[in-house]
């Protein structure tokens, strides 16, 4: 199912050394289903804690959210999952055994099925059989990826997946993810420091500043991108002119 997110008046503070900082002031969005929505913004303005509060790995101190599918009715429990900075792989098993952790509910051929199916999705076939440390870097992300999205989620929540990479691997994973976009139909928040990367993959970006969304730009291109298309400039213009304000 493709869920779409309401959030409205979200609230979030820390207390943090003797002092409150509250990242969500009354932060409102709207996530469409089926389509990625970037963040971007200042260091520590609250990015993460936003994936967090939709997740559930933070309780919001006020405020609402609520799930709907593409014709506008409630969904009560959507299956989310979460793509971190780092692939977050355990080292003692092997890549297949890191992806069926993700679908231990399936039988054991649906799942052998369901990961190659989703290794080939992220060009990274053969490799069922390897150790986290056996992959270089854009392989492990490759595979964290892949375990993102082997479970099929309503909701795919994306934290910087691809920022602790050299620019050429980035730049290559970008693409891909742009190229597969589409087969994986799913909703998706990708919090990120990177313009070009907002524009290659963004159906809207939103800044977030001072607790809320401070501008939203839809970036109206079709899809799949390409880095060094000329129609990506003006949008990249705009955003780095909001950053550089
Ligand atoms: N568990 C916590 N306890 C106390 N303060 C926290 C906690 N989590 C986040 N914060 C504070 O909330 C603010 C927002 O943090 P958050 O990680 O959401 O920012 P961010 O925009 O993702 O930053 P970056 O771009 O640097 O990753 C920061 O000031 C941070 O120190």
């Amino acid at each position: 199912m493709v869920t779409g997110v309401t959030l409205k008046g979200i609230c979030k503070s820390f207390q943090s050394r003797g002092r409150v900082v509250s990242p969500l002031k009354d932060f409102s969005l709207n996530l469409e289903p089926g389509k990625l929505t970037a963040v971007l913004g200042k260091s520590g303005c609250g990015k993460t804690t936003l994936l967090k509060v939709i997740s559930g790995l933070e309780e919001r101190d006020a405020g609402e959210i609520s799930f709907f599918d593409e014709a506008g009715r409630p969904v009560s429990s959507p299956k989310l999952s979460l793509v971190f900075q780092d692939p977050r792989l355990l080292p003692w098993k092997t890549v297949e055994e890191n992806l069926s952790l993700a679908i231990r509910h399936l039988p054991e051929e649906e799942r052998k099925q369901r990961i190659r199916e989703v290794l080939e999705l992220v060009r990274l076939p053969e490799v069922e059989a390897l150790y986290p440390s056996e992959l270089s870097g854009g392989m492990a992300q490759r595979v964290g990826l892949a375990r993102g999205i082997i479970a099929k989620p309503d909701l795919l929540l994306l934290d910087e997946p691809f920022s602790a990479l050299d620019f050429m691997t980035r730049s290559r994973l970008q693409m891909d993810f742009s190229k597969i976009q589409d087969e994986l139909g799913m909703t998706m928040v990708l919090i990120t420091h990177d313009v070009n990367e907002a524009v290659l993959l963004s159906d809207k970006t939103v800044f977030l500043e001072e607790g809320k969304v401070k501008q939203e730009v839809n970036i109206a291109l079709p899809k799949p991108r390409r880095f060094g298309d000329q129609n990506l400039l003006p949008f990249q213009q705009t955003l780095f002119n909001f950053f550089l304000t």
